[in-house]
Order: structure tokens, then C-alpha cells, then sequence
């Protein structure tokens, strides 16, 4: 397939205002390509690179944005050989590396059409503007293979992504879907949570249910089959040989298969309280010295849920059984607290889960998870059979851009542009924040931030929005200086959260409108 194809589709599936005409236009662009291509297809309409970052920066760049380098005349550049020419800049490294880079983009975009170019440019920037398609792309797939939705959805949330699971069911049918199982050694994607103001209204909404202690540390998907374990992140990332101590005591229980879902988290030798999600967020980051960083802050696993016990799926099976499952996989110090309310109507019953509140808070946990005890484990979904209840109100925003610092902050990237996604798939700036960035936050998002950089005019540095950050505010205040006409009242950083993905940020309007 010609990249010209998906530049126009990509114009096209933007201009069009209707879902139904976007999936229609997805759907035509799936069945015209070969099942091969397809996840080239999914990932240049998403904007991202099958490679990842591949150290094209803002100054080999800024030399071919249209109308820089004279376009090619006809669309001859093929999906296939934009991947080799990426997979060919990612491969460059050491002395020259720039002027080879350099050297390289000049070769492709003299070889791309206007159109081609600009959406080159934009994969290289990371500036996409499709609203949601993830989802909508799935639904395209969906229709050019024939297959339902749903079922397409289960799969990808089992093989953890897209591409894979579309390039199979282009090729084979609906018949490909049964290979998509939970599998050992395969993460799926994690269920999330929805917000409730109180445990009260919580209970209200779900009836008998588990409330659990919210840890306030990395959340891992740990699978063992026989000694084999593996360690992944709630982005799927395997960090396996950065937890030792997760593999540990995965390999002490007693059953040989099993996909466990629990947090990460490191307590204070001295005093048992947990300590910062940034500090163990920096040691399961560390790649230096894992044996060292060990003894300064071992981390404990907790597990909270069990997605697959002796080859058996237990995703479907209501809470209750599976915490039951659990109880039996793990001692009760390898658990989250919990306590469980079957009858919402007995008065005892939700005093006592407010009370379990009220001592989570006090041991210093960030809040509670309060989870329906029939519902099934709705793998990458945000379900409305978890709820989560904090005390204070944090949005995820993405950065898009950040200000050289000065005085003490000189040499250092500072002042936060913090933007909250749009629902045609670009953001609004919503206000800025150097708050509550300690020194170890302020260099760790200088070196990130760095590596995301796309244009720099000596004060204010764009990024590729793509850092999530957890803000706390005290509220909105009007404003006529940012685009949607509010502002966040006394911003402060809470948190990188480097292990969520922009698409996951929160919406202009929900921020607006507290939904
Ligand atoms: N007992 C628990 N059950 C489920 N998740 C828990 C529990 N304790 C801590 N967590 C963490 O809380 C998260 C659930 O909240 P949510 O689905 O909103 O994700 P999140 O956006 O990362 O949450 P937040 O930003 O509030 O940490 C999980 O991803 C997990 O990391």
C-alpha cells in the first residue's frame, strides 16, 4: 500500500465529523490493504512508529518541513519502505550519527508528495490530531474482517495491542479470534477504575462489594509458569530483571501457572509507612545497579486480583470467586487489605467500610478501590465495577511543553505547559505548573523532556505530547488567557506518570465539567 493512501484516508478520517463515517473510511483502507501492512497501517494513522523513538530531533527536522525539500511528484513511496527507511534512522548511532540522520530524512522526504511529507512530519513530531482512534481503528478492522466488535475488543485486550490481533483476523476470519486466549508469559491489558466522590456513594452504586486499599505504587501483572516469571508494567512493559524481589516471591508460592494483578510498592524500613510512588517509580526505573538500589529501598509485591490459575482463565468468574482463588495462592500479608460489605443495607457493615477508609488514609495510602463482588474482570476497560475514592482530586495532563528554568532552576526545564486532550484528538493548554516538582522530579523531567523536544526558541521548549502528569488543583477559575476559557486554580505536580499514555490524559470536558 502507498503511504499517499493513508495520508489521504488520515485527512479524511479528521474532516469527517460522524464515528460512523470514520470507521467506514477505516474500514475501506483495512480491506484494501494486505493483512501484513495492516499494523503499519494502524500505528502511521495513530501517529506512532512501530520503532519508537528514533532520535529524529527538531534539528534535523526543521530541514525538511514542507516546503523545505522540493516534494516528489507522484505518490511512489510504499508502506514497507517508509518502515525500512525508520527502522534504518532508528539503527544510527555513535560519531555522525546527526549528519546521517540528516542525510537519511533529506533521502525520504525528497521521495514523498506535499501530502506524504506532511504526514511524515507528523509521525516524526508525534503531532497527531485523530481523536480516539484507537478505538474507532479497532471498529475499522472489525468491519473489514467481518467480525463483531466485542469479540474483537476481548482479543486485543488479551494479546495486549491492536496490530497483531488485526493482521490475523485480515488474513484468517473470525476463526483467528480463539487464538487470542490469556495466556502465561502474555500480558493483558489491566482493568481500570472509574472515580466515586465517597465510599458511600460507592457502596451505593455496587451493591455488595470488596473496599480494598488503594496502594500508591507501580501497578504489575506478574506471570509464572514452572520457574519462569515475568514482571510487566500496566503498559506492558516487561521489567522483570528490575524487581528481583517481585520475581522472588512469585517463585515461593506454591502452584506453578498463574497471572497475578497487584502494585508494586517500597515501605520505610523505619517506620512501615509507604514511601513515595517517585522514589519507586526511580528504583523500578533504574537501570543501573539493581543489586545496589535493592538494599536502599526493596520493594514488596501486593496482589489484589488473579486473572489465571493451572492454565484455567478466571477473568469471567465474578470477584468473589477470584479473590478466593487468591486467598488461596497467597499468605495474607501478600494481599491488599479489604473488607468486604455483602449486605449494603446493614448499617454495621458500611460504618465498618468507612472506618476501613478512614485507617487506610491514616497508614498513609493515597485512597480506596471499592469493587463489586459479582462483576468479571473487564480487561482494559475503565469499568464501572471499580471505583476509586480519594481524598483530593488529581487530573492527568499531558505536557506540551515546559520553560527553561532560572535562578536556582538555570539549566534545568521548569515551568510545565500542561494541556488536557480535545475530543478530535489534539489538547488545550489549560495553565502551567512549577509546583511541588522536587529537585529529583526537575532533573528526571529535564533529561525526559529533552528526549521529546521539537522546537526550541531559547525560552520555551515544545515537546512531543507525550508526558502524563498527575496535577492537583484546587478548582477552575475563568480565565480569558487559555483557549478553553478556564484555568486550574494552585496547580501543583503530583507526579510523572510515565506509565500512562497521552490518550489516556483526561478530556477538556471532563475537566470543565467534572465528568
Ligand atoms: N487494591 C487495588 N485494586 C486495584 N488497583 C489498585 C489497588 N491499589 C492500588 N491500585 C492502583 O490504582 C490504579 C487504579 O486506578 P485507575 O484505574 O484510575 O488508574 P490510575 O489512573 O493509574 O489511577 P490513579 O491515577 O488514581 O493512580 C491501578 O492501576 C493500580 O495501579
Amino acid at each position: 500500500m502507498l503511504l499517499a493512501r493513508v495520508a489521504e484516508v488520515s485527512r479524511e478520517v479528521t474532516a469527517a465529523s460522524a464515528r460512523s463515517r470514520k470507521i467506514a473510511l477505516l474500514a475501506e483502507l483495512f480491506a484494501e490493504a494486505e493483512p501484513d501492512e495492516s499494523p503499519l497501517v494502524i500505528a502511521y494513522l495513530s501517529g506512532r512508529l512501530p520503532q519508537g523513538r528514533i532520535g529524529v530531533g527538531w534539528s534535523v527536522l526543521k530541514d525538511v518541513v514542507p516546503p523545505a525539500v522540493p516534494p516528489a511528484e507522484g505518490s511512489a513511496l510504499t508502506l514497507g519502505q517508509v518502515d525500512a527507511a525508520m527502522a534504518e534512522l532508528a539503527a544510527v548511532s555513535g560519531a555522525g550519527a546527526r549528519a546521517e540522520r540528516s542525510r537519511l530524512v533529506h533521502g525520504l522526504f525528497s521521495a514523498a508528495t506535499h501530502d506524504e511529507q506532511e504526514l511524515l512530519v507528523r509521525l516524526l513530531t508525534g503531532e497527531v490530531r485523530q481523536g480516539a482512534l484507537d478505538a474507532i481503528a479497532l471498529e475499522g478492522v472489525a468491519r473489514a474482517a467481518g467480525v463483531p466488535a466485542l469479540e474483537l475488543r476481548r482479543a486485543v485486550m488479551l494479546e495486549g495491542s491492536l496490530p497483531p490481533v488485526a493482521r490475523a483476523v485480515l488474513d484468517e476470519g473470525a476463526s483467528a479470534l480463539e487464538r487470542f486466549t490469556l495466556r502465561v508469559g502474555s500480558p493483558v491489558q489491566p482493568m481500570l477504575a472509574h472515580t466515586a466522590a465517597s465510599v458511600a456513594e460507592a457502596i451505593a452504586d455496587l451493591g455488595p462489594c470488596a473496599v480494598e486499599e488503594k496502594l500508591d505504587g507501580i501497578r504489575i501483572q506478574v506471570h509464572r509458569r514452572g520457574d519462569d516469571v515475568r514482571v510487566y508494567t500496566r503498559s506492558l512493559d516487561d521489567i522483570t530483571d528490575r524487581v528481583p524481589e517481585v520475581v522472588a516471591t512469585a517463585r515461593a508460592v506454591a502452584a506453578d501457572g498463574f497471572v497475578l494483578d497487584g502494585e508494586v510498592i517500597a515501605l520505610d524500613p523505619g517506620s512501615g509507612r509507604p514511601v513515595s510512588f517517585q522514589m519507586i517509580s526511580a528504583r523500578v526505573g533504574s537501570r543501573v545497579d539493581v543489586a545496589g538500589a535493592r538494599a536502599v529501598l526493596p520493594l514488596t509485591a501486593v496482589f489484589f486480583d488473579v486473572l489465571a490459575r493451572e492454565g484455567e482463565e478466571l477473568i469471567d468468574r465474578p470477584g468473589l470467586e477470584r479473590h478466593a482463588v487468591l486467598a488461596r495462592l497467597l499468605p495474607e500479608s501478600q494481599r491488599v487489605r479489604r473488607a468486604v460489605v455483602t449486605d449494603p443495607a446493614d448499617p454495621a457493615q458500611t460504618a465498618a467500610a468507612e472506618r476501613f477508609y478512614a485507617d487506610t488514609l491514616a497508614r498513609g495510602h493515597e485512597g480506596v478501590l471499592v469493587k463489586a463482588l459479582e462483576a468479571p474482570y473487564a480487561a482494559g476497560r475503565r469499568g464501572r465495577t471499580w471505583l476509586k475514592v480519594k481524598p483530593v482530586h488529581t487530573l492527568d495532563l499531558v505536557v506540551l511543553a515546559v520553560e527553561r528554568g532560572h535562578g536556582r532552576r538555570t539549566g534545568l526545564l521548569s515551568n510545565l505547559h500542561l494541556g488536557a486532550r480535545t475530543a478530535d484528538g489534539g489538547f488545550v493548554m489549560l495553565g502551567k505548573t512549577f509546583k511541588g516538582l522536587t529537585d529529583e522530579m526537575l532533573r528526571w523531567q529535564t533529561e525526559r523532556l529533552r528526549e521529546l523536544a521539537v522546537s526550541d526558541d531559547g525560552f520555551t521548549v515544545r515537546v512531543r505530547p507525550e508526558l502524563v502528569v498527575e496535577i492537583a488543583y484546587d478548582g477552575l477559575q475563568v480565565s480569558t488567557r487559555y483557549p478553553a476559557g478556564v484555568t486550574l486554580r494552585f496547580a501543583r505536580v503530583v507526579r510523572h506518570r510515565p506509565d500512562k499514555r497521552a490518550s489516556e490524559a483526561d478530556t477538556v470536558e471532563r475537566v470543565v465539567e467534572g465528568r
